[in-house]
């Protein structure tokens, strides 16, 4: 069935949909992952996006119980050049379309990505809508400027857990069902901005106790709760448009060591003092090279994010720079000089991508040994 995919700039597309009837209007942004669409689609922090893969072939390895990022799917449509409708994998419960169905998100086929993504590249990332209801271009093209955007939005609070949950080796668990003491060295508390679930696996496998509260959670109650640290998790939007987390963070400042990902990192760049912009289309995919000015080491990072602090507006004496991305010298990594915190823009969770950084991880818990 046609689909049009209409840029606010004028520029459309038009491929089929295989997903049946269906519209959606977000941010357009590319992912450059070879392989991890399943992790792409879970992870809350797409929430309000559209996104395209640059890989051509989707849905050839199906979709399994084990991938998930999160319980549901969150980009608003997912558009691929070709989908594979019959998967083979061993570990495969069904197919693409079928998961994209459950959550009720538009997939769209056949079109030129390559075209597209180069558009996004020199243009910028951009407000685009996508519909097998309406196939009127002059009519998206309208639409799609009309939609409010991401800059300034709160959109932690549409993703965010409305209760605190545990996590056990298998996954999420109650408060009720949950042991205080599950024979774990540490206790985290894991702030929901939006979290993946393999930044929980990883946690639980270097033997922490986590407790995922709502983005909302007072320092107060944080500190309550006794933790021998405080873990920021990736997330949605505009950091500058989340409200209450960046007093909250900045409490805990000192308190606690504090360990960041993603949003929760750039949560504590505004904390610090420094503002956020916005990428011209932003890093998505497996292949972002960083390097570590502690070590000198380089790493192959999996990212995804539109927005980043900036590092001029970060005050020098308190906080120092730890990691540079190196296609465009944007900051990728901070510490604070006095207090035991420190944070990546990129994704050491990885899924998808290299695991590369899954040694901050480390360095988390060895802040918690001290
Ligand atoms: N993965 C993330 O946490 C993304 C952070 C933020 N939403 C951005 O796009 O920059």
């Amino acid at each position: 069935m046609k689909a049009i995919i209409a840029l606010e700039d004028g520029t459309t597309f038009e491929g089929q949909s295989f997903t049946g009837h269906g519209e959606a209007v977000g941010e357009i942004v590319f992912n450059t992952s070879l392989s991890g669409y399943q992790e792409v689609l879970t992870d809350p922090s797409y929430t309000g996006q559209l996104v395209t893969m640059t890989y051509p072939l989707i849905g050839n390895y199906g979709i399994n119980p084990e991938d998930m990022e999160s319980a549901a799917v969150h980009p608003k449509a997912f558009l691929v050049k070709e989908y594979n409708s019959f998967p083979s994998n061993y570990r495969s419960t069904k197919t693409l379309a079928q998961f994209l169905n459950e959550f009720d998100v538009l997939g769209v086929e056949g079109f030129d990505t390559r075209a597209l993504v180069r558009h996004i590249r020199s243009q910028g990332a951009m407000k685009a809508i996508v519909s097998t209801r309406d196939l009127d271009t002059a009519s998206l093209i309208r639409r799609a400027g009309e939609w409010s955007g991401l800059v300034g939005q709160d959109m932690v609070k549409r993703v965010t857990c409305t209760e605190p949950y545990g996590w056990s080796d298998n996954g999420p668990v109650t408060m009720s069902s949950f042991a205080e003491t599950t024979g774990k060295k540490f206790k985290v508390v894991a702030f929901d901005f939006g979290i993946k679930y393999n930044q929980l696996r990883i946690l639980a496998e270097k033997n922490c106790q986590v407790i995922v509260v709502p983005a909302t959670t007072t320092a107060e109650q944080v500190l309550a709760m006794n933790p021998d640290g405080i873990f920021l998790s990736n997330g949605p939007g505009d950091p500058e448009g989340v409200e209450g987390v960046v007093d909250t963070v900045r409490f805990l400042l000192g308190k606690k060591p504090i360990f960041g990902i993603c949003l929760g990192h750039q949560m504590l760049g505004l904390a610090y003092g420094g503002s956020a912009y916005k990428l011209k289309f932003g890093h998505r995919g497996g292949n972002q090279p960083v390097k570590d000015l502690t070590t000198g080491h380089v790493e192959i990072t999996s990212q995804n994010h539109g927005f980043c602090i900036d590092e001029k507006t970060l005050p020098g004496d308190e906080v120092e720079i730890t990691h540079i991305n190196l296609n465009d010298n944007s900051l990728e990594g901070m510490r604070h000089r006095k207090y035991p915190a420190f944070s990546v823009q990129y994704h050491p969770e990885y899924a998808p991508g290299p695991h590369d950084a899954k040694y901050l991880f480390d360095r988390f818990i060895n802040m918690m040994c001290n």
